[in-house]
């Protein structure tokens, strides 16, 4: 039977017979055309002009591939100048922002327009960040995108990659590859220097937001514990910092590649696949047409020129405390603007360590051991609720925000503590500003990632708990997973081995079975976006680019990590619904786990877009792989959406399938012995093709990345049922010796286990299977004979009382795909499309509610052989 989307080919063929629509299509436009008149030019200049030269590099793409890979390798590329004229910072318009830039020449090729920081500026202290800041690339969004009605709807938003973990920005590496738009963030983040010339606008400027602040909407209830009002407070460093003399450490960005020179006016770039830290910077959008980079990143051990930190500070404190971690954005509390209101005094006075900010709702003393650490000499400048503190002793909750886990488009994402029950979850904050356009964009992308986030549950999606405003923050309350992303733990531990990459593969699929059976498609897999904790079980994350597909006839737009990002999301602007679009990036996926890197990460920029975009060829397969695995690569990289498999027929290759049954987990932790190769951690070299073609499983496995168990699942049957792992000791998978080596990251924090239930191997699909066993508490799923997940909401959350004010939850209360099982956390369900008119006011419309029910219960499978 032919897949649904088997519809969009058509279209398809249509769009490449007129030349290539889409973005390449278009880029190819702009190229011709720049190469066109630079033909002319050179003609009038020189007599000996090569024509065919220039012909040449008009009409062939690879030319122009060429092109910008022989730029990127320049080693003494140079940063281009800063814009000038920061007046000109207002301009928001992204797809006309290049030609308009100050430090873009009027008239120049697209592809030389890019306006990087010029060395020895007069503002260098901003003129790093500020160019690393550039790279640090996100999320480009088409202009022809149709997610919003919204022709303004493109998701400009924070460039922070700041790697966290070793305080040095990896913005330029940053994992991912999200284009964004450059000019923009610069305008964005020129803003307080101009702020900082001159005190008096700056001074207006703040009162003006604040003023319009208090008029914002934002809900007072509830209570949260962030001390946005210390420097201390937060692992992260103060954006005034930016202007401080303490010196931005040197990222990848410098001493990698430091610039290509394709660019597109109004696009971005994207940074490196397979570098930078651990949060999801690498999709694009925006104009069409994106730039990428292939940032040779020091997050990367293989291919960067300084020493990763990481690998040489495993601590946990010099991965989130030590360095300079500059957060750049304005929105995302990543800028001096963007916090404190009296950041102008502080510039003023020359105090540019220290800025005053608001003090948190309700003064806590600090116990725990996430606890911030508040000035005792801040002055609260934000008055507070009245309420709050009312609420808040009420149900006795001391959620305290705790060190960074990660920096994302959004904003950050914290430890949530509770220093009373000692549990923990996810706090992602994100600073609203209701003057700022784009703020309210984030917003509403937030409201969409919410309202559809809250809609599902899978123990292979991470879980929702719920949201929360406080003052000008929002905080949404997220299972934690303590062990970070795949592409993280490839930094640390790559190469991943085979028996790891099928159990996360498997389990990917599992959780885009579920995505894809509620008709959403996620668009944006990649190992960045994917966590594991530390029984090795992982989650899908990341949804802010998801999209529920509501009719036949759902564009495609231009979303997704280019590296990652499917053939037919490049090539046409809008297509058919492809939920295939996901099991391409799922074979990038598996490329980048077993790889490091993604497939045609060798080509940066336009380059890269091409290949994946027009290239009729393969990527490399990684050799390692086993046959199966080989295959597995193959099926999702069919360039033609209706040959690729879906993810509910991927569950049944053989690459993947033997963990799907029951006894795909492992049943007994054990004491550790030979546990790297049981795992095929270093495979490469030690050949676990022949370790998978025994076709058994490792009985005493150990996680590569915790001291807490097993990588692979663990059934929590028999004595494991507790769901208390069996600490074990950890063996460092660089130097499989076994020697114990201490933790780092999210996993060194020592995660509080949230499956203290039975859980049992879960359906992946709705095929009318229905578990056996299950939590005898609480059990999700469908009404009837539908798959019955586990309540995967952590224990504080079950025994929260009904009617408790601090969560705002956003669960849904219609279209409810979870049927009879419908959960209200916080005993208050709230649609998350109200809490994101909530937060914007009357300015954002508001989601459109969408029906999340699953509508194919019957899929075929597919026979393997
Ligand atoms: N539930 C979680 N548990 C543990 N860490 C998390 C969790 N959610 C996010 N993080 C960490 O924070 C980082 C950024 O989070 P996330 O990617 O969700 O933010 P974002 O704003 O959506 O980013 P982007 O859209 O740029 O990918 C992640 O890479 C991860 O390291």
């Amino acid at each position: 039977m032919s897949p649904w989307w088997s519809k969009s080919s058509s279209k398809e063929s249509k769009k490449k017979s007129n030349g290539g629509g889409g973005i390449l299509g278009s880029i190819q436009r702009k190229l011709k055309s720049s190469s066109e008149s630079k033909q002319v030019s050179s003609r009038k200049r020189s007599e000996i002009s090569s024509e065919k030269g220039s012909n040449s590099r008009a009409s062939s793409p690879s030319t122009l591939v060429g092109r910008s890979q022989s730029f990127a390798e320049r080693p003494l590329a140079h940063p281009l100048p800063l814009p000038e004229n920061l007046s000109d910072t207002s301009q928001v318009d992204s797809g006309k922002r290049a030609s308009r830039s100050p430090g873009v020449r009027k008239g120049s090729s697209p592809l030389l327009v890019f306006p990087l920081p010029k060395p020895n500026h007069a503002q260098n202290a901003l003129g790093q960040a500020d160019a690393e800041g550039d790279l640090a690339t996100d999320s480009v969004f088409s202009d022809s995108d149709t997610d919003s009605d919204d022709p303004t709807d493109s998701r400009l938003l924070s460039p922070q990659a700041s790697d966290y973990e070793t305080g040095n920005k990896t913005s330029a590496n940053s994992p991912s590859s999200r284009v964004t738009f450059v000019t923009q963030k610069k305008r964005e983040k020129i803003k307080p220097v101009k702020a900082c010339v001159n005190n008096q606008t700056a001074l207006a400027s703040s009162q003006k937001r604040r003023h319009q602040m208090a008029k914002l909407q934002i809900p007072k209830s509830g209570a949260f514990f962030s001390a946005p009002d210390s420097s201390r407070s937060s692992p992260s460093r103060s954006p005034m910092r930016v202007f401080g003399p303490e010196p931005t450490q040197t990222s990848g960005f410098w001493t990698g590649r430091p610039y290509a020179d394709a660019a597109f006016p109004g696009s971005g770039q994207c940074s490196s696949p397979g570098s930078g830290h651990n949060s999801g910077h690498n999709s694009v959008g925006g104009d069409m047409t994106a730039q990428l980079f292939w940032q040779h990143s020091r997050c990367s051990p293989e291919c960067s020129p300084i020493p990763s930190p990481r690998m040489t500070s495993p601590g946990p404190s010099s991965r989130i405390q030590s360095g300079s971690v500059t957060p750049l954005h304005p929105r995302a509390g990543g800028s001096n603007m963007d916090l404190s209101p009296n950041w102008h005094d502080d510039v003023a006075t020359g105090r540019q360590q220290s800025h005053r900010l608001p003090l948190p709702p309700v003064i806590m003393s600090n116990t725990g051991p996430y606890s911030p650490s508040y000035s005792t000499g801040t002055t609260p400048t934000v008055p507070r609720s009245p309420g709050r503190a009312d609420l808040l002793a009420s149900h006795g909750s001391r959620w305290k925000k705790g060190r960074l886990l990660g920096r994302g488009t959004f904003g950050h994402v914290y430890l949530g503590f509770n220093s009373e029950s000692g549990e923990m979850c996810a706090m992602k904050e994100v600073t609203l500003f209701s003057d700022d356009a784009k703020s309210k964009e984030s917003a509403q992308q937030l409201g969409q990632e919410i309202a559809l986030l809250s809609r599902l549950r899978h123990p292979n999606i991470v879980q929702y708990y719920g949201s929360e405003t406080v003052d000008d923050k929002l905080y949404i309350y997220l299972e934690y997973v303590s062990c970070g992303s795949i592409h993280k733990l490839l930094q640390e531990y790559h190469p991943l081995g085979e028996i790891a990459i099928r159990s996360y593969t498997h389990q990917i699929l599992s959780g885009l079975s579920y995505l894809h059976a509620t008709n959403t498609v996620h668009r944006d897999i990649k190992g960045a976006n994917i966590l594991v904790d530390h029984n090795g079980r992982v989650k899908l994350a990341d949804f802010g680019m998801a999209k529920h597909i509501s009719g036949p006839s759902c564009p495609l737009s231009f979303k997704g990590s280019p590296y990652w990002m499917a053939p037919e999301v490049i090539n046409n602007n809008s297509g058919g619904c492809n939920l295939a679009v996901d099991i391409w990036s799922l074979g990038c996926t598996v490329v980048e786990m077993a790889t490091g890197k993604p497939p045609w990460s060798q080509y940066e920029g336009v380059a890269a877009l091409f290949k994946v975009g027009n290239s009729k060829e393969l990527p490399m397969i990684p050799e390692k792989l086993s046959s199966d695995g080989k295959d597995f690569i193959l099926q999702c990289l069919q360039r033609n959406p209706s040959k690729r498999p879906t993810a509910t027929q991927l569950l049944d290759h053989p690459f993947v399938k033997s963990f799907g049954s029951s006894e795909r987990l492992i049943s007994s932790p054990g004491p550790i012995t030979n546990s790297m190769s049981s795992l095929g951690i270093g495979y490469a070299s030690e050949g676990v093709s022949a370790l998978h073609s025994k076709g058994h499983m490792p009985r005493n496995i150990s996680c590569p990345v915790s001291h807490m168990g097993s990588p692979l699942l663990h059934s929590r049957t028999g004595q494991n049922m507790n769901g208390r792992l069996t600490p074990s000791p950890i063996s460092s998978p660089r130097t499989i010796s076994g020697s114990s080596t201490p933790l780092t990251g999210a996993c060194a924090g020592g995660a509080i286990p949230f499956y203290p239930q039975v859980q049992r191997p879960y359906p992946h699909e709705f095929t009318g299977v229905t578990l056996a066993s299950r939590s005898p508490t609480r059990s999700f799923g469908p009404p009837g004979n539908g798959p019955q997940f586990l309540d995967p909401r952590p224990d504080m959350f079950r025994a929260m009382p009904q009617g408790s004010p601090f969560f705002q939850e956003i669960v849904p209360s219609d279209n409810d795909f979870l049927g009879n099982h419908k959960e209200t956390y916080g005993g208050k369900s709230v649609l998350a499309d109200r809490v994101s008119q909530q937060l914007l006011g009357d300015h954002v419309k508001p989601y459109p509610p969408f029906d999340l029910k699953p509508t194919s219960p019957v899929v075929s499978r597919r026979e393997w052989n």
